[in-house]
């Protein structure tokens, strides 16, 4: 009964706003999943793309029975707005789950070393010495408060991720556990990142617990408690715990399938948005969009009711917005650093690899560079997804750049394959040259959520708080991944729907005079 009166409630919601104009600036994954949650609630989408093609950072490319991704190779579950996505898509049977995940390697003394995944393998590890195995066990009781934050409020806000975890457990695990995730999930160095902004969770806790162990702990517990409560009325809510996972054909099928549901017309690729006007005296649709497409010179102007933006910060700066027929100029976004990255895939026939590694990867903390290497990790692509290539061969996915080596990423293919070709043979004992090689250049690969991220923040909250009707998503809020891409996606596209509902009650009165 109850949930049928929700039901109601909703579409009546969903009345009033139905048929209203939005323009979805970005074709990424994020604009894609906004754009289809407003058009299943009966919303009126045009998507507008600069590219040629949808997908933005999720890039999937085939070739003589080879697929490898380009951008996002694989994608957690841990946002619920991914489940319903999978559900509604029917994208749950395509889900394809790598073969030994668990299985990641980091390079210590030159040599790939797996990372543990449970404190007694910890014990056993030797990614780390017996001082900093002590160091993580005493935690509880050693960690250090941030030096200034009793004297100064904010300034813990502005702490980078290396400071946070030397605090609590010591140099190395910085060096040998924190720099290699830093570097596998963004490209960056924990010294410029802000730990408020790059592990809010985490954050979060110090500041409920003190201590990361307790504070770790007691959350699990409090969640499995709230879990095992949850489960004995809805099972089967253990959707996301398997964790990462692709799809057959590669990880570009989501936003396949996310453009599956537009039409011709709802979809405008090679449309380059340039400008944006709003006007608070238009009784209806008071957005106007300027774009133009490659093959045209002249701009087009249409109209909306509301925007969601997805472009990254960097494009956003370089458009023209108006309001009220004035400029509103957009020069309080500040400049974001982006980082780099070159993607490099390489197969070798398995008689030319000596010692192949099963799993997910290795990354390469930036400590070993000191022992020759000069790349930032590699996917072993075609031992968790073995359809990936002919079984004769393994395909590899290796990332060049971030902010290690920035000047690196931006190397022809040729140096590049030397590079990779050089790191694979001291970890992996290859022989010889790749029998295929691809390189794709990222310029501006992902946004560094470094300390001066709040300021970023600040002027996305203030564009929406000055712009009605206007809602930015995507990547550079929230987080990187592809699942909190989606998840922005989603939100923005439920703010929308209750400031136009808003906005149709406002109108109400007027209307009936
Ligand atoms: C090499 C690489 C590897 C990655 N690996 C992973 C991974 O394994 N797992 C994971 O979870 N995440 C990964 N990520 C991150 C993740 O893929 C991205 O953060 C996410 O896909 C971003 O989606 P988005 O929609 O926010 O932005 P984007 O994908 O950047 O989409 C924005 C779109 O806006 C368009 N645009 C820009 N300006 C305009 C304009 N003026 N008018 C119209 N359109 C415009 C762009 O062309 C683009 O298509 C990876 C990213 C990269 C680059
Ligand atoms: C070595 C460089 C990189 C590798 N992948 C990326 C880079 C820069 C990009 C990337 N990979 C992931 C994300 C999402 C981040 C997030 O916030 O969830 C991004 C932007 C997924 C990912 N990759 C690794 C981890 C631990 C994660 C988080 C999700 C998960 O646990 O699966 C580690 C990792 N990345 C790379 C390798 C070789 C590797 C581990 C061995 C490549």
């Amino acid at each position: 009964m109850a949930s049928a009166a929700v039901a109601d409630h909703d579409d009546t919601k969903f009345e009033a706003v139905s048929g209203k104009r939005v323009a979805v600036v970005g074709a990424g994954v994020s604009g894609l999943a906004a754009a289809y949650k407003l058009k299943s609630k009966g919303l009126n989408v045009t998507v507008f793309e600069a590219d040629g093609r949808a997908g933005g950072k999720l890039r999937s490319a085939m070739h003589n029975g080879l697929i490898w991704d380009q951008g996002a190779n694989t994608m957690t579950e841990a946002e619920p707005e991914v489940g319903t996505l999978l559900d509604d898509l029917g994208l749950r049977d395509k889900k394809q789950f790598p073969i030994s995940q668990k299985k990641r390697y980091i390079v210590r003394n030159g040599v790939p070393v797996m990372i543990p995944t449970n404190p007694i393998a910890l014990v056993t590890s030797s990614v780390l010495s017996t001082q900093s195995k002590f160091e993580i066990l005493l935690e509880p009781f050693l960690w250090k408060k941030h030096a200034l934050s009793s004297k100064v409020s904010d300034a813990s806000a502005l702490e980078s991720v290396s400071g946070f975890f030397q605090r609590h457990f010591g140099q190395e695990v910085v060096d040998y556990l924190i720099d290699p995730f830093v570097g596998g999930t963004s490209a960056a160095d924990p010294d410029s990142l802000s730990m408020k902004y790059s592990f809010p969770d985490l954050w979060n806790i110090e500041k409920s617990f003190g201590s990361i162990i307790v504070g770790a702990v007691k959350t699990k517990f409090a969640a499995k408690e709230g879990k095992s409560g949850k489960s004995r009325s809805s099972p089967g809510t253990k959707k996301g715990s398997r964790g990462s996972f692709s799809f057959k054909g590669g990880m570009q099928i989501l936003p396949d399938m996310l453009c599956k549901g537009l039409s011709h017309d709802e979809l405008n690729l090679d449309s380059k948005v340039l400008s944006l006007s709003y006007d608070s005296g238009s009784r209806h649709e008071s957005w106007s969009l300027g774009c133009v497409a490659h093959s045209e010179t002249q701009r087009r102007n249409l109209h909306y009711d509301a925007v969601i933006m997805t472009a990254p910060l960097c494009n956003v700066k370089e458009m023209e917005v108006m309001k009220g027929g004035q400029p509103f100029q957009l020069n309080f976004l500040p400049e974001i650093k982006y980082m780099p990255l070159s993607v490099i895939i390489t197969t070798f026939t398995k008689e030319k690899v000596k010692r192949p590694l099963e799993g997910f990867g290795v990354v390469i903390p930036s400590k070993e560079q000191k022992h020759g290497f000069r790349t930032l990790g590699t996917l072993f692509s075609s031992m968790m997804f073995p359809d990936r290539c002919p079984s004769d061969l393994h395909l590899y996915t290796t990332f060049i750049g971030g902010s290690r080596n920035q000047e690196l990423a931006k190397a022809s293919t040729d140096e590049l394959k030397q590079v990779v070709t050089s790191d694979l043979q001291r970890l992996l004992g290859v022989e010889g040259e790749p029998e295929f090689v691809n390189h794709y250049y990222w310029r501006k690969a992902f946004p560094l959520y470094d300390s001066s991220y709040d300021t970023v923040m600040e002027a996305v909250d203030k564009m929406e708080k000055d712009l009605p009707g206007f809602f930015y998503a995507g990547n550079h809020r929230g987080g990187l991944s592809v699942g909190k891409s989606i998840a922005s996606g989603c939100k923005a596209a439920d703010l929308v729907i209750s400031y136009l509902e808003s906005c149709s009650n406002d109108k109400k009165p007027e209307d009936s005079l």
